[in-house]
């Protein structure tokens, strides 16, 4: 008797299978705007020229394969809670932060939900409306009940800010609440810093603990400093919180599995303590990280020049989608005779723009423009070049009518 016969073929995934169906497409114009992920105006991947100096340095030293401690490359854990805090923070100064390499954003948001369902029974994460469609995955399957809170308007196209305050409001004391803290995925618009404070205000009254996912640093504006402000807010007010953090971004090591889980607590005694329970949570799951991205990242982050030039790529990064979106922009309101306002392409922030074309509306981009997208109406503008423009214009024009 077969026991694997019963189990059911699992539907594509909504993000990761859209690249799928991109590349089984063989027309050319075909435009693969889905998965986030950085591409040329040739539209090619793009492997950071500071990654490839990194290397070159690491062959070089002839390093070992020997496992890494459980929780990963000390270097990495330093410098990651460093780029996040500014590494004067006296979070960083008074060793209150718990770091521990994660594989990721998603393998770090998990070991957190793993923390959370252990040590925290029934207590329950609001997410946004929308958000990340992985988010939902990852609590689901480490068995953490999730609600959300209102965050995008589909009438201003903006933040529905009022609804955000009182969802937050209305969560049952000690909730974790999920936040983007920069670039948010897939609406691309983030609260402003007037904003934050009042959101930081409401989570201290009602005892609730943020958590963020940060995986775009330094990739939404260019500057890592300004993408980390909301972070740094909640951790000046003296605030426990958990942020995960991604390389893949803004570093462009997406396959490279590398990312943290920082837990700020209230003395560097809890902090020990909890990343020794991290430790116990990932010794079973993958027991420890893989160490090629994390030396990567130790070691443009430690060299001055490697720094420095890994600043301008991002900036060179994040200006050619600023560029992209303002040609986007300018094609869409020179064909459109409807007179809609399209001014939220230029309002909205990261790689993502929320084009409100709901479900049949996407997939008419696809069936009959080629162009490839998520279902809830994101576009990864990553994936567009500025020749690409006016054919996108024409597509979603065609698309809303
Ligand atoms: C908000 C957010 N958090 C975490 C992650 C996880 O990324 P990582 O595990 O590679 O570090 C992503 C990636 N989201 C992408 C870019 C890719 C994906 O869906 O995995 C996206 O297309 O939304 C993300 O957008």
């Amino acid at each position: 008797v077969s026991r694997f016969e019963g189990i059911a073929m699992a539907p594509p995934d909504p993000i990761l299978g859209v690249s799928e169906a991109f590349r089984a497409d063989t027309d050319a114009k075909k435009l693969n705007l889905g998965v986030g992920a950085y591409r040329t105006e040739e539209l090619q991947p793009y492997v950071l020229d500071v990654v490839k100096k990194a290397e070159n340095l690491m062959l070089e030293r002839g390093e070992n394969k020997e496992y890494l401690s459980i929780e990963g490359l000390a270097a990495f854990n330093k410098v990651t809670a460093e780029l996040l805090f500014g590494a004067d923070n006296p979070v960083i100064k008074q060793q209150r932060v718990a770091t521990v390499q994660g594989l990721s954003g998603t393998g770090s948001l998990r070991l957190a939900a793993a923390l959370i369902e252990r040590y925290f029974p029934g207590a329950q994460v609001l997410i946004s409306s929308p958000t990340w469609g992985n988010h939902k995955n990852i609590f689901n399957d480490a068995r953490v009940p999730w609600s959300e809170y209102r965050y995008y308007d589909p009438k201003t196209v903006g933040l529905d800010f009022e609804g955000m305050i009182s969802d937050i409001k209305a969560a049952p004391e000690g909730s974790f609440i999920l936040l983007h803290g920069c670039a948010h995925n897939p609406t691309g618009i983030d609260p402003t810093p007037e904003q934050w404070e009042k959101i930081a205000d409401v989570i201290q009254e009602k005892n609730h603990i943020p958590f963020f996912d940060v995986a775009y640093q330094g990739f939404a504006s260019g500057s890592l400093d300004a993408d980390a402000s909301s972070v740094r807010l909640f951790a000046a007010r003296g605030m426990e919180l958990l942020i995960a953090q991604s390389y893949s971004k803004n570093l462009g090591l997406y396959a490279e599995r590398i990312g943290a889980i920082n837990v700020v607590c209230s003395s560097a005694d809890a902090a020990a303590r909890v990343k020794s329970q991290l430790k116990r949570i990932a010794r079973p799951m993958y027991s420890n990280p893989p160490v090629h991205g994390a030396r990567i990242v130790a070691n443009v982050v430690g060299d001055p020049a490697l720094f420095n030039e890994w600043k301008e790529e991002m900036e060179m990064m994040a200006g050619r989608i600023k560029n992209v979106r303002q040609k986007l922009f300018d094609s869409l309101s020179a064909r459109d005779k409807s007179g809609k306002d399209w001014s939220f392409i230029l309002k909205q922030i990261g790689m993502f723009s929320f084009t409100g074309l709901n479900k049949t509306q996407s997939d008419n981009m696809t069936n009959k423009w080629h162009v490839y997208m998520t279902k809830d109406g994101r576009i990864s503008l990553a994936g567009l070049s500025l020749a690409k423009c006016e054919y996108l214009a024409d597509a979603i024009i065609d698309s809303f009518h």
